[in-house]
């Protein structure tokens, strides 16, 4: 939703899952992780009173526990923080997004290696989903880094059953690349926002992930 109005987040919320959109990725970042500042607990409050939707919480911010409880009683649905910021306390920060009732993930920057989240996804308590950056986080419209797609083939080959989400410079250029290297989770931000048929777009990688998912 980093591409939406923000002036006008429940009905930009409404208009994307009319158009077809399974979940909202919310984009909350502090200004000190990323060189940016968005969103917080209040705003995911205000629009869990407007919409029922899957709101895929993504945590840009140097302190993801301080997050855990005011989203997790906003209504936030899923919580995905950063490897970067998580490798001296991710399992207590695992626990306490579960007791939330929140979905678990973990996120990697394009230079953190992929096999810095093998132990979240192995855990006895472990993350349901891995989010691989395809660009630096901080900023939509950036260009697609397919370099980042060898990341996804490992995941896929080591963990079938996993979610495994990319983020940054997904559309119709660029589905085919993610989803054939096993990617089934897309955020897609301006190529959405900006299409003349945003509805199209989203049948479009819909339909490239289910496409590749019958040969994997
Ligand atoms: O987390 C981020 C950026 O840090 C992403 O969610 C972007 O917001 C995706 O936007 P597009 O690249 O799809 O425009």
């Amino acid at each position: 939703m980093l591409s939406s109005d923000f002036s006008n987040l429940a009905s930009e919320a409404h208009r994307m899952t009319n158009y077809g959109a399974d979940w909202l990725h919310m984009d909350i970042m502090d200004g000190h992780f990323v060189p940016n500042l968005t969103i917080g607990a209040p705003i995911i409050e205000s629009l869990r009173k407007h919409t029922k939707a899957y709101l895929d919480c993504h945590l840009m911010v140097t302190n993801p526990l301080d997050y855990v409880e005011p989203l997790g009683k906003a209504g936030a649905s899923g919580f995905t923080f950063h490897i970067e910021t998580s490798k001296d306390n991710w399992k207590e920060l695992v626990e306490r997004i579960s007791i939330q009732g929140m979905r678990p993930g973990v996120a990697l920057k394009p230079e953190t290696p992929i096999e810095e989240v093998y132990a979240l996804v192995e855990a006895e308590n472990p993350v349901e989903m891995v989010l691989v950056m395809t660009v630096e986080p901080g900023f939509g419209g950036q260009k697609f880094m397919p370099e980042m797609m060898d990341k996804v083939r490992i995941l896929r080959k080591k963990y079938p059953s996993l979610d495994i989400e990319v983020d940054g410079g997904l559309g119709p250029s660029t589905i085919d690349t993610a989803a054939s290297a096993g990617a089934n989770c897309i955020v897609a931000g301006s190529s959405v926002f900006g299409a003349p048929e945003p509805a199209q777009v989203i049948s479009l990688l819909r339909n490239s992930v289910e496409k590749a998912q019958q040969t994997h």
